[in-house]
């Protein structure tokens, strides 16, 4: 269809009509050319797929209709033509204004401006049409009203979202709270409100103009000149489109601080602009500055540093552990910080720890701990738990710290403070620690300790001649040989001067104490050599004993201190006990001592002998020697009054060998007088551990001139026990000697077969024991038996009565002893032999 088929008039009807933006009343002939410029016109109209055009009558009804319009309208070419206007197009509440447009184009023949307007086609579409209204004048009159539309609906929707991201982006720059620049040629062009407050600048001016490398410091941390650092991220946003980087700004202040930049290239009409974010990292900066921080200290820490996860397995270790411990981190990560422990500590030590740690995240203490070479060394540990943001333990931290040397600092300290300087020996102040400590012992197992104050005697003498440097070497010896008569348990301390106190510990008795006494006496005696001097000095001693003496430290050293100005009154070169009493039992003992010296010298010893008889046949076979003292004043004494001091005394090797001299020689003279018969000598203790014993036995026997088999050692079972690992070569030695070896008190003792078993023991003494107040049949019977079995004699002693008698002989005891054997004598006519 063309416009001419819906014109009412051929075409010639136009060639007066000026067309759109044409004077209503041309000329009146140029009209061919312009008949054909609309003709032409027309059908371009009529064919462009661009714009819609109908046209409408006076009576509003459209005459022509073009295939775009009708497409745009979405109805048929036959549907439209005969509607009105709005049948093609509704304009919802803009209808009136476009119907007095199409009124004002009717009315003064001109065209209507060209403007937008939102339609709606009857299919419903939404539209924006480009419109204008053109009237055409045919011969004159004002025939029809053509209508012009372009869709430009894509358009205007690009258009929209152009305004509406504009906008948005207008608002995200105002609002963002990350500083943006925009830069233009290398020139800030503008700053948003973040950019302000992020550079303290009082407003946007500040920044127009300007360039980025003016809010730089000249140069960045890492040294690189900032302006040459700036152009280089451009150059790179450039070519990449986007850059991020971390720099460092200056504020209008000239206050620096750390960003994160990110800035974007973008060409806009053939210009480069950068889009400059800036974020503000100080926060994150400085705590990559505190991880950095403790990341060094870790490192760096002289002291060992172990991390372990939230199950206390190591995670972490320093160098310095390394270099401590000698581990590395390969034998240590992914173990359980537990397989590290020394060894010293019990499971009880690390379940209190842990305990303390469950609750209060910290335990701080001195530990022992072990190096992978195998060596302990005293640590100071300190181990937190590390709690995560939820409150949750994520991780524990232990810092060992190798405190050998402060150990030892302190232990020199401790040393020097607790020790006289002179002599090395405890001070008053240790002493007074020590007494503490064994006065409680003492008064928890009830026993006894001694205080021993020492003075010595005219040092000052030694002082005023000498000069004080031999005074002090001096006091050195003398503190080394109170050392060397004391036991370890034992304190020797330097009070000052020249005077010392010693700490007995657990003493048996006061005669401990007073042996102890008389040795240091004895031993400070001894001539000194200091220098070219040979010197001599005593020394006096005061005694005081807990608990008789005082039972707190103050009153026990003063009334030793008094006890030993006794002594210095009683002529010095002594030792007196605070109480009277005990005193005078020392006294007795000193002198029962210097009386057994004198005894030994002077030959008042004597031996009685009890006689052994043989059960079966009556016959004297044996005798047994017995020691007794014929005191020039307390007459005839029984060892029970005297071995005691003899044994503190270390009288009991010279009387033993006396014994067995004198023994031997009369053994010699019964066999001299027709009388041949063993005799029997008890050995004590220190005899038997004299490493001469075998010696002395011998010259015994080869002095008497007797055959060792005549002589029997009796040796008691605690003697047996007593005489330590030696024991069975020293009766071997015996045994090889040809003397005989006695059990003496057998049953009361250790008695044990098997070991009897062991040693070569030719008889055995059954204990007076079992004699007493009526036999024990039960055990005489056993041991009997026993001794038997081991092809041994058995001898009993003590035999009182003849029913006692009849039942060792009923039980086929081979000898025995005692008031019976005395009466048999008595009555064989053979007491006079033993006499
Ligand atoms: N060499 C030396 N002498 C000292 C030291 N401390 C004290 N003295 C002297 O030791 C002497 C102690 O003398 P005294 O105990 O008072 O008297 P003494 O001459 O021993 O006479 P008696 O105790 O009465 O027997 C004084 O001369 C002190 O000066 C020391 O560290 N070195």
């Amino acid at each position: 269809m063309t416009p001419h088929d819906h014109l009412p008039h051929s075409t010639p009807e136009f060639t007066q009509v000026p067309v759109a933006y044409s004077h209503p009343n041309p000329a009146p002939n140029p009209a061919l050319a312009a008949l054909d410029l609309i003709a032409r016109i027309v059908a371009a109209l009529e064919l462009t797929p661009l714009v819609a055009v109908c046209s409408i009558d006076r009576a509003g009804r459209i005459r022509f209709c073009n295939q775009a319009c009708a497409d745009l309208s979405g109805l048929a070419l036959d549907a439209v033509l005969g509607q009105p206007l709005k049948a093609l197009f509704s304009r919802g509440d803009r209808e009136a204004e476009h119907d007095a447009l199409v009124d004002e184009a009717w009315r003064t023949g001109r065209p209507s401006p060209i403007g937008d307007w939102h339609v709606r086609t009857p299919g419903g579409r939404e539209l924006w049409l480009y419109s204008t209204l053109v009237p055409v004048y045919h011969e004159g009159e004002l025939t029809q009203v053509f209508c012009m539309d372009v869709d430009v609906t894509s358009r205007k929707v690009d258009a929209d979202a152009l305004v509406t991201a504009g906008v948005n982006f207008r608002q995200l720059f105002q609002k963002s709270d990350d500083a943006i620049l925009l830069v233009r040629n290398g020139l800030i062009e503008e700053a948003n409100p973040a950019a302000m407050q992020l550079f303290k600048c009082p407003g946007p001016a500040v920044f127009v103009g300007r360039r980025l490398a003016d809010f730089s410091p000249v140069q960045q941390p890492g040294g690189a000149l900032s302006e040459a650092a700036a152009l280089r991220h451009e150059e790179r946003a450039h070519q990449q489109g986007n850059c991020r980087y971390d720099w460092r700004y200056l504020d209008c202040s000239g206050t620096p601080f750390w960003a994160e930049v990110l800035m974007t290239s973008v060409t806009l009409n053939h210009e480069h602009l950068f889009y400059v974010l800036v974020r503000d990292i100080s926060v994150r900066k400085s705590a990559e500055r505190t991880l950095y921080l403790a990341a060094q200290v870790f490192e760096n820490s002289r002291d060992a540093i172990v991390l372990t996860d939230h199950e206390r397995h190591i995670i972490s270790i320093n160098r310095a552990y390394s270099e401590i411990t000698g581990y590395s981190s390969d034998d240590m990560l992914g173990k359980p910080l537990s397989v590290y422990r020394s060894g010293i500590e019990d499971e009880a030590f690390f379940r209190k720890v842990w305990h303390q740690i469950d609750t209060t995240d910290h335990w701080q203490g001195e530990i022992w701990s072990r190096r992978k070479s195998g060596e302990l060394f005293p640590a100071l540990l300190a181990l937190t738990a590390i709690r995560d943001g939820h409150d949750q333990i994520s991780n524990y931290m232990a810092i060992v710290s190798d405190i050998t040397e402060r150990k030892r600092s302190e232990e020199q300290t401790r040393h020097l403070a607790e020790h006289d300087f002179l002599t090395d020996l405890p001070n008053r102040v240790l002493l007074l620690d020590r007494l503490s400590l064994a006065l409680s012992t003492a008064r928890r197992k009830g026993s006894m300790l001694a205080i021993l104050f020492l003075d010595l005697d005219r040092f000052k003498q030694i002082n005023d001649t000498l000069g004080h440097q031999v005074g002090d070497q001096l006091l050195k010896e003398v503190a080394a040989r109170l050392l060397k008569c004391v036991r370890k348990v034992d304190t020797v301390s330097r009070q000052g001067g020249d005077e010392f106190v010693i700490i007995l510990a657990d003493i048996g008795g006061i005669d401990h104490a007073a042996h102890v006494a008389g040795t240091i006496r004895q031993a400070i005696c001894q001539p000194y050599a200091i220098g070219e001097h040979a010197l001599h000095v005593s020394t006096s001693i005061g005694v005081s004993i807990y608990p008789s003496d005082g039972d707190d430290i103050d009153t026990l050293v003063k009334n030793a201190d008094i006890a030993m100005y006794h002594a210095k009154q009683g002529g010095r070169n002594n030792f007196q006990f605070f109480s009277t009493e005990m005193n005078e039992r020392i006294v007795e003992r000193a002198s029962v001592e210097q009386g057994l010296r004198r005894a030994l010298a002077e030959g008042q010893f004597a031996l009685v002998f009890e006689p052994e008889l043989d059960i079966a046949t009556g016959a004297l076979v044996a005798a047994e020697a017995l020691i007794r003292w014929r005191h020039p004043e307390l007459g005839l004494l029984l060892p029970e009054r005297f071995i005691g001091v003899a044994e503190e005394a270390g009288l009991m090797v010279p009387i033993g060998n006396w014994v067995l001299r004198e023994a031997c020689r009369q053994a010699r003279r019964w066999h001299d007088g027709g009388h041949t018969m063993a005799v029997a000598v008890n050995l004590s203790l220190a005899q038997f551990v004299q490493r001469d014993l075998v010696d002395n036995v011998r010259a015994a026997l080869d002095d008497a001139g007797l055959e060792p088999h005549w002589l029997e050692l009796e040796l008691t079972e605690a003697i047996i026990m007593k005489g330590g690992g030696t024991t069975a070569t020293t009766l071997e030695s015996l045994r090889a000697l040809g003397v005989r070896l006695s059990l003496d008190d057998f049953g009361t003792g250790w008695s044990q077969l098997g070991q009897l078993k062991d040693y070569p023991i030719d008889k055995l003494k059954i204990a007076q024991a079992f004699m007493l107040g009526g036999a024990d049949e039960t055990a005489i019977r056993t041991i009997i038996a026993m001794a038997r079995s081991m092809r041994m004699t058995v001898i009993a002693e003590g035999v009182e009565t003849p029913g006692q008698l009849a039942l060792l002989r009923r039980e086929g005891c081979d000898l025995y002893q005692g008031l019976q054997a005395e009466a048999a004598m008595r009555d064989g006519g053979l007491d006079g032999v033993l006499q």
